[in-house]
């Protein structure tokens, strides 16, 4: 890609030329770049003071709110991006969906979609519907200069386990019923979802988001073969409908070690990785042409810096031959997590990756 090939977005900001967008590209960096998932959020005791009061879902409609906690960990850890603060329940809850978050529990559904009457729910998503996403985005972008604004959804698979379950599900059982048991209205169903977190992205990519990541978090579930024939064909939707941006398109998901390959074929760039995997024998079960984000174990935090420096030192090592590595947690930073310890972690791998 030429410079002048650089998305307009990228260009404006010089974000093009941060090492976190190059690693996603494949190039040289100077040093490893690091984000977190769940950066932003309970970790952080600026970001308890300023949610004090306020609910969750009303968090994210409230553009300087989402501006100051996206930009609190950046400021904090020196992080090399940021992601945009929202949840993947908020285009879902734009549309019209009654559906909340419970503390310490998660999204809550009210009226659970398990029939096709169901299906008149999900309507389309229009940008009108999100506007404090672009008016957020558009601060956010003015604010990190250089740095780079990670926007991201929710897969169609981990949407449908929420509206399905009506709420967090261990083993996704009526997911799965109506996966196996309606296979046209399952198909129908995701199909409606890949159109809405697609539609989201872009609002995202349009108000200047650098780079986009899908959370799959729940899809280690599932079997490779039950993935490529009922789950992939709606998340590669998603993908393509993004693909003309030229922005990278992450694609993450928890206990996806079998299912690697067909999430890079899915139509990544870079394909998260969870702490189960290291990452030299990811690199070989995603095949070429994509790098790989990961992948410490967000439970390694609570350990003393010296297990934490020798398990980030066994993550670096073992992403040595990579042809693109960015640095993260195998999932979400967990809410009880020291601060100072990703602060730590951050400079850490700066140093140790430096060249
Ligand atoms: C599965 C999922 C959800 N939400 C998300 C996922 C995919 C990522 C993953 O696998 O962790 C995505 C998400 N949710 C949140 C972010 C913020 C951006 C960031 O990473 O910093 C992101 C990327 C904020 C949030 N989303 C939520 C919080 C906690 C609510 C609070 O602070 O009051 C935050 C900071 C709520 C939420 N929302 C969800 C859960 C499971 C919870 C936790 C419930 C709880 O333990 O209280 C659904």
């Amino acid at each position: 890609m030429s410079a002048n090939d650089e998305p307009a977005g990228q260009q404006q900001t010089g974000t093009y030329h941060s090492a976190f967008l190059k690693a996603c590209r494949r190039e040289p960096v100077p040093h490893t770049p690091v984000w977190f998932m769940r950066q932003a959020g309970r970790s952080l005791p600026e970001y308890r003071k300023v949610r004090e009061g306020i609910a969750m879902l009303d968090s994210c409609m409230r553009p300087d709110l989402v501006t100051e906690i996206t930009l609190q960990p950046v400021r904090r850890h020196n992080v090399d991006a940021a992601i945009y603060f929202s949840d993947i329940v908020v285009p879902l809850k734009a549309i019209g969906i009654d559906l909340d978050i419970k503390p310490g529990i998660g999204p809550v559904v009210e009226n659970p979609i398990r029939t096709r009457a169901d299906l008149e729910q999900l309507r389309a998503l229009e940008p009108g519907d999100v506007s404090y996403v672009t008016e957020a985005i558009g601060m956010l972008v003015r604010e990190l200069g250089s740095t780079p604004l990670i926007g991201f959804a929710g897969a169609p698979f981990t949407l449908a386990s929420y509206l399905i379950e009506g709420g967090p599900s261990r083993n996704h059982e009526r997911t799965k019923a109506l996966m196996y048991g309606d296979p046209q209205l399952w198909a129908d169903l995701l199909d409606r979802l890949a159109d809405i977190t697609a539609a989201f992205l872009k609002v995202q990519i349009e108000a200047g988001a650098s780079a986009v990541q899908l959370f799959d978090s729940w899809v280690g579930a599932l079997a490779p073969a039950d993935y490529r024939r009922s789950v992939m064909p709606a998340s590669a939707k998603v993908f393509r409908a993004v693909e003309d941006y030229g922005v990278p398109r992450i694609h993450f998901g928890v206990g996806t070690g079998e299912l690697l390959g067909l999430m890079g074929e899915a139509g990544a760039d870079v394909v998260g990785v969870d702490w189960r995997v290291p990452l030299d024998e990811a690199a070989r079960r995603v095949g070429p042409g994509k790098a790989l984000q990961g992948n410490i174990d967000p439970a390694v935090l609570f350990a003393p810096r010296e297990a934490v420096e020798t398990k980030a030192r066994e993550v670096l090592d073992a992403a040595a031959g990579l042809e693109g590595h960015v640095f993260n947690l195998g999932h979400g930073v967990l809410p009880n997590t020291d601060p100072e310890a990703l602060t730590r972690l951050v400079e850490y791998v700066h140093e140790q990756s430096a060249r």
